[in-house]
């Protein structure tokens, strides 16, 4: 049996280490015949960062002192600074990597690769590659025949008939840059116009291409994000509708609003790890728009690329501050990380002037500007909220890591957004529960209200259940608390409970009943396509009359369906993996909105909690934003100055 050194015999070496990533450890030291400590406690690490999202361990970071937010890579999430085994600095770290005969330069069978100062697996460092290498050739394509500006020029007047709100108009630069590269990102905070512009760009690429029109694709990382994207689509499309006739009519008949999920795009199966579209069996399309593509981690970029076809245009839609996805790897983050800046070069300044009459301003321009830059456009201008908003007003600063500014706006607040103490601040748990809105009439108990309004006779005949179940599911839309951690009083396992407890006790809930009473609003933590629901979808539990049977009603859980206004019915009993869902995490809220939102923070101090955390918390809002502090100012001002670290290393090793 072979002997492990005392460190790495039992369970996990050190904290935020899983014992996947001893597993992974003990693995390495078999196999090799020189494993010095040193590189396995490294390799221990970089297996470790991916829970937390590093697609690689970065070890100038790591071997950093020390600041108040955690080193990208750090080996704990609670401590900074470099671990004690790692005193010997960067220089150390790399000779012991460089001298380990697990680690490699990509192209051997070692199961880790060290490229500069980073640490990657394998397997997350070739998908890098592949990524940067594919998004590199589709910036070089261009499309063939390449469009005159002047015929861009007409079809973007035909869709941009309104006053701009903002000048340059960058709605339009995006769409003119979308059609003069086969890959492009259209970026942008909440409301700033991302869907619009897109429909727009679709209908002048339909317009230029002529019957019978381009085979367009649109998807979302969630099931959740693409049902919103898809009535979203729908909408701008009635209203750009509206007035067309002639060749706009006909192109805009030609754009889609349906809109999948990436998983059932690239016809992911159960049980298997294989997509059956991929290099070797890619796409049918020419056009495909991924929206809320900040949630794609590094292996669905990667296989998304694989699958579509070279010639096809690749349209990427999101919010570049928002939280990145829970896997590895912020690609959209990475990929826009001089958005903000521009960095236009003179040569596209003039293509952009001249399909689209807009002049980019002299302080975007930059000669010295990348391919991908070129490629990137930020909308600045949000539509949904006004400049006194207080949501927007109070993302913005959240946004910019103004601390002070946050303060000021928490002591006086503009309408829609208000500061709610709870915990040992508040005067009750039931003050701070109504306060927030959580316990008043537009929050948890107006689903219960809805429910109790509209039951149809035991007889009626199913599309009146549906409708029924559409109400009671809208409403379940329209209010949400969201809270940072999963576990904790202050958590989502914690807050559910209390609510819970709070709607038996005022009648909401019967007293008798069960774990499936009517009104259980209950989130889906794993895909199951054959149930046609996928992780992250909300349903909400409702008494139906049991078929063929006079006898009480059955619980059933109704989703909404693929298309617009379907519901899905499913039996409590096909849904072993939920939980309720009043207070949902702000991880998981991505790609969703609701009209109310009670965002609470946890009571101490977790590194989790971040700028970009509370950002993406703050911006679920469209109407109305509760912030509940259980904890102190200081743990909010803390909280809007750290930002979420991650290792990067996929667009620039
Ligand atoms: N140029 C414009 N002029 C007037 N209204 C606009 C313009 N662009 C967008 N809007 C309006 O602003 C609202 C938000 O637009 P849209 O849904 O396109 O933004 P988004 O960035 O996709 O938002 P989300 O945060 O939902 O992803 C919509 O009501 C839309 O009609």
């Amino acid at each position: 049996m072979t002997e492990f050194p005392d460190w790495l015999a039992f369970g996990q070496p050190e904290e935020g280490v899983r014992d996947l990533d001893a597993a992974f450890g003990r693995l390495l030291w078999r196999r090799s015949s020189q494993a010095g400590e040193l590189a396995l406690r490294l390799a221990i690490l970089c297996s470790a960062r991916l829970a937390h999202g590093h697609p690689c361990l970065d070890l100038a970071a790591l071997c950093a002192p020390g600041e108040d937010a955690p080193a990208a890579g750090a080996a704990a999430d609670d401590r900074s600074g470099p671990p004690p085994w790692a005193a010997g600095g960067l220089d150390d770290c790399l000779a012991a990597l460089q001298a380990a005969d697990f680690v490699g330069g990509g192209d051997g069978p070692q199961p880790l690769v060290l490229h500069g100062h980073r640490l990657y697996l394998a397997r997350y460092w070739r998908a890098g590659r592949r990524i940067r290498e594919d998004i590199a050739r589709r910036l070089a394509w261009a499309p063939e025949p390449a469009p005159e500006p002047a015929r861009i020029r007409e079809w973007l007047d035909a869709v941009f008939t309104g006053p701009a709100a903002e000048t340059p108009d960058w709605q339009k630069i995006a769409c003119a840059t979308a059609l003069l590269h086969g890959f492009s990102i259209v970026t942008g905070g909440p409301g700033t116009g991302k869907t619009t512009t897109v429909v727009r760009l679709l209908a002048v690429l339909q317009g230029l291409a002529g019957a019978p029109g381009l085979r367009i694709r649109l998807a979302a990382p969630t099931g959740k994000a693409a049902a919103r994207l898809s009535e979203s689509i729908a909408g701008a499309l009635e209203h750009l509708r509206g007035g067309a006739g002639g060749a706009l009519g006909g192109a805009l008949a030609r754009v889609p609003s349906e809109v999948v999920t990436l998983h059932r795009l690239l016809g992911s199966r159960p049980d298997t790890r294989r997509l059956k579209f991929h290099a070797g069996n890619p796409l049918d399309l020419d056009v495909l728009v991924v929206d809320e593509a900040s949630m794609m981690d590094i292996e669905m970029m990667d296989a998304v690329l694989a699958a579509l076809p070279a010639h096809a245009r690749l349209v990427l839609l999101g919010d570049k501050d928002q939280l990145a996805s829970v896997e590895a790897g912020a690609v959209l983050g990475e990929l826009c990380a001089r958005a903000e800046e521009g960095h236009y070069t003179p040569a596209q300044c003039r293509r952009l002037l001249a399909c689209c009459g807009e002049a980019v301003p002299e302080i975007r321009q930059d000669a010295a500007g990348t391919a991908l830059d070129q490629a990137v456009v930020m909308l600045r201008h949000s539509h949904r909220f006004q400049a006194d908003s207080g949501i927007g007003r109070f993302a913005a600063a959240v946004n910019r890591g103004d601390a002070p500014a946050v303060a000021a706006l928490l002591r006086d607040p503009p309408p829609g957004l208000s500061l709610v103490r709870a915990g040992p601040h508040a005067a009750s748990e039931d003050a701070w529960l109504r306060d927030s809105g959580i316990l008043s009439d537009t929050g948890c108990p107006a689903l219960f209200r809805v429910l109790r309004a509209g039951p149809p006779e035991p007889h009626a005949p199913q599309p009146v259940w549906d409708r029924w179940a559409r109400e009671v599911l809208s409403q379940q839309g329209r209010f949400q608390v969201l809270c940072a951690l999963r576990d904790g009083p202050w958590g989502a396992r914690g807050l559910n409970r209390r609510i819970e407890s709070h709607l038996r006790a005022e009648g909401w809930i019967p007293a008798s009943a069960g774990a499936w009473y009517p009104g259980r609003p209950v989130l889906v933590l794993r895909n199951q396509p054959a149930l046609g629901l996928a992780n992250g979808d909300i349903g909400v539990a409702l008494p139906v009359p049991d078929p063929g049977q006079d006898g009480p009603a059955v619980i059933r859980v109704a989703f909404a369906g693929a298309t617009r206004g379907a519901v899905r019915w499913v039996s409590p009993a096909r849904l072993p993996d939920i939980e309720t869902v009043y207070a949902l995490t702000v991880h998981k809220s991505q790609g969703s909105e609701f009209d109310r939102v009670a965002l609470v923070l946890p009571d101490r101090d977790v590194l989790l909690l971040t700028r970009e955390l509370l950002y993406t918390g703050a911006t679920r809002a469209r109407h109305a934003l509760a912030l509940v502090l259980p904890g102190t100012d200081e743990l909010l001002r803390r909280a809007v100055v750290r930002r979420t670290a991650r290792a990067g290393g996929i667009w620039n090793p």
